[in-house]
């Protein structure tokens, strides 16, 4: 790790320091924040034909919803935000330590980005990530502090109780709406997730700066569990931004590029920003649905046609994630659109 967390000195400031500071139009400051949200669908209803609709409707309007009555255990979910808080609460020594396993990082302790360039602007953010695929690989690179963290960590992501990608991915996506073949979801598509455990220090000035960029996700779908009565994730929808309430025990549900590509440009995942508070800490935990890496990412057999012909040149999944890495993902996005 390059630079230290933010966690470590953030409450040696009584301002933050300049490297910190956004430029004025990015600033928080900047933004008036609407009065709108973003839609709320209960799955826990009997119209499962209704429920997908909703789903539907909510990823080509706004690519950014919430679900409520999912099915998710409140235990489990508690328990999840609680072991990735106790992680963050660590001193950073031994965060480091358990983080440094896989000597091909597949585990992860970064402060603001996952690749900071020189002499970018900084985010007020710590982040936790690495891969949880149902196979169980990788989970001896995971750490083993705080106690039960692997075992808590799993029983979220693996095995039987592989409760988002069943939930979400298949459930939702599958088939019906996207005209999709039944199981598509299923397959190599969702077979490389990872698990990013966000924590946002308070910060002495959250005018000046931000938990995370204005940016869109890499992956197919993101799930993503915010901490109680702390307004903090926005979404950027027609020239303004929304706040994303966070409400008890529900799942916020983003796609992006990958589903993207998937439909054919039918879904599209608005961009979205995380603004930070002077009061309290706030944990998020995002679990990635992403495709193994030799994965061709291409628009679905069934969402094209010969008056839709595909709208994006295919990619390995390796090569995408590579490039957003290296070239962010507005340019990415650009070339693979562009005529060919
Ligand atoms: O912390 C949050 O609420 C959002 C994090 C986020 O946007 C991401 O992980 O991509
Ligand atoms: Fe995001």
């Amino acid at each position: 790790m390059d630079q230290m967390l933010v966690s470590s000195w953030f409450n040696l400031h009584s301002s933050v320091p300049s490297s910190y500071v956004q430029p004025p139009e990015s600033r928080p400051s900047h933004t008036v924040v609407s009065e709108k949200s973003i839609p709320v669908i209960d799955l826990g209803g009997h119209n499962r034909a209704e429920t997908l609709h909703k789903v539907l409707k909510a990823s080509e309007e706004y690519g950014f919803f919430q679900v409520i009555n999912h099915g998710v255990p409140k235990d489990l979910i508690e328990g999840t935000l609680n072991i990735f808080k106790e992680f963050h609460a660590m001193p950073a020594k031994e965060k480091m330590r358990e983080c440094s396993r896989d000597p091909k990082g597949s585990c992860k302790l970064y402060t603001s980005r996952e690749i900071n360039k020189k002499d970018a602007i900084q985010f007020w953010k710590d982040t936790l990530r690495h891969a949880c695929p149902p196979s169980g690989e990788y989970m001896e690179y995971w750490p083993q502090k705080p106690a039960r963290y692997r075992w808590r960590t799993l029983k979220s992501l693996g095995g039987n109780d592989y409760v988002y990608v069943n939930i979400f991915s298949s459930r939702i996506y599958d088939s019906k709406g996207l005209g999709l073949t039944p199981g598509y979801f299923n397959s190599v598509l969702t077979e490389n997730p990872t698990v990013q455990a966000h924590h946002y220090p308070p910060c002495p000035e959250p005018s000046l700066t931000l938990g995370a960029p204005k940016h869109r996700d890499p992956t197919i779908i993101t799930i993503l569990l915010q901490d109680k009565g702390i307004n903090a994730l926005q979404v950027f929808r027609d020239g303004e931004w929304i706040g994303v309430e966070p409400i008890p025990n529900a799942f916020v549900v983003n796609i992006w590029l990958l589903l993207q590509i998937t439909s054919n440009g039918r879904l599209v995942g608005p961009e979205h920003r995380v603004v930070t508070n002077s009061r309290v800490a706030r944990t998020s935990v995002a679990y990635c649905i992403n495709p193994s890496n030799k994965t061709i990412i291409e628009s679905a057999k069934t969402c094209v046609s010969s008056t839709n012909p595909p709208k994006y040149k295919p990619i390995s999944y390796e090569d995408f994630r590579r490039d957003i890495l290296i070239k962010g993902t507005a340019f990415v996005e650009a070339e693979l659109m562009q005529s060919h």
